[in-house]
């Protein structure tokens, strides 16, 4: 069992109704979706469909103009990003200009719940101390970095990594906040083909240890081989949802992404 995993896994987080308009153009009509607890809920669908606008409103970085946010029962719709990562939704970001400074095995270490904070900050920008130190953080991020094949380069600068290699270390920072669900931001960009099957491995492995994830990607490889449920997006709208066999060979789906008009 991965270290952290906080309690109450078994939420269920919704999005009811969703409407969301950019500067009087509406971008999502009436979108609801359901990410099930302990399944991989896959979010396609062609360029501007609205991915990323839902992905924000799940996260909490865009406030709705219509519908609802639900974490099981509660209603998180007006909770910030951070007090939903805190209630345990965590989600991907590309790695911050300012992350690239500071080692992987550091990206890590700030990426922990609540903030690790200036006492902490110091001890682990001191290299020996990061070696004495038995905090539990500490064991998770280097347990994380085992996992994901990034152990050796734990001191390297951020900077340093591959594409993929940083895909996977915004894996391992959502981790790190020990959160039951992870909305995983297009995780296959940049990775090749070999780190690619390690990622969907990893992913597997973690959605068998009990965590949720939600996925916004292109490559439909990496939904065919994660994906309990896949719900399509066409012009704001959720054309479709179900397995990724049934999405794939719905005609519909197959005109979104041709560009035909639906
Ligand atoms: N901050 C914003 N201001 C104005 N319009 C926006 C903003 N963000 C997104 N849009 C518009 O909203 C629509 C949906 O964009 P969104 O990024 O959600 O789509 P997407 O499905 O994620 O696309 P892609 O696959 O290309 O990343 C597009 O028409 C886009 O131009």
């Amino acid at each position: 069992m991965i270290h952290g995993q906080t309690g109450e896994p078994g939420r269920a987080l919704s999005a009811n109704n969703i409407a969301l308009s950019y500067d009087g153009f509406q971008v999502l009509h009436q979108v609801s979706l359901r990410v099930e607890p302990g399944q991989i809920t896959g979010i396609v669908g062609p360029n501007g469909a609205g991915k990323s606008s839902l992905f924000n409103v799940l996260a909490g970085s865009v406030a709705p103009d219509g519908g609802t946010v639900h974490l099981g029962d509660r209603d998180i719709t007006r909770l910030s990003m951070h007090q939903r990562a805190r209630g345990g939704i965590a989600r991907t970001f590309q790695l911050a200009r300012e992350l690239d400074s500071l080692t992987v095995l550091e990206n890590l270490m700030v990426a922990g719940p609540d903030n690790p904070g200036e006492s902490l900050w110091r001890v682990f920008t001191d290299r020996r101390a990061i070696r004495r130190a038995e905090d539990e953080a500490v064991d998770h991020a280097l347990a994380l970095l085992e996992r994901t094949r990034l152990l050796r380069l734990a001191n390297e600068s951020a900077a340093s990594l591959s594409g993929g290699q940083k895909k996977l270390l915004e894996l391992c920072r959502a981790l790190m906040m020990e959160a039951p669900i992870i909305l995983l931001d297009e995780p296959a960009a940049g990775v090749n083909p070999a780190l690619m099957d390690e990622l969907v491995a990893f992913i597997i492995e973690l959605r068998g240890e009990g965590r949720t994830f939600a996925i916004v990607e292109h490559n439909m490889d990496l939904i065919a081989a994660l994906c309990d449920k896949v719900y399509v997006l066409a012009d704001g709208r959720v054309l479709t949802e179900g397995t990724f066999a049934e999405v794939t060979a719905d005609r519909r789906v197959q005109d979104a992404y041709l560009g035909v008009t639906l």
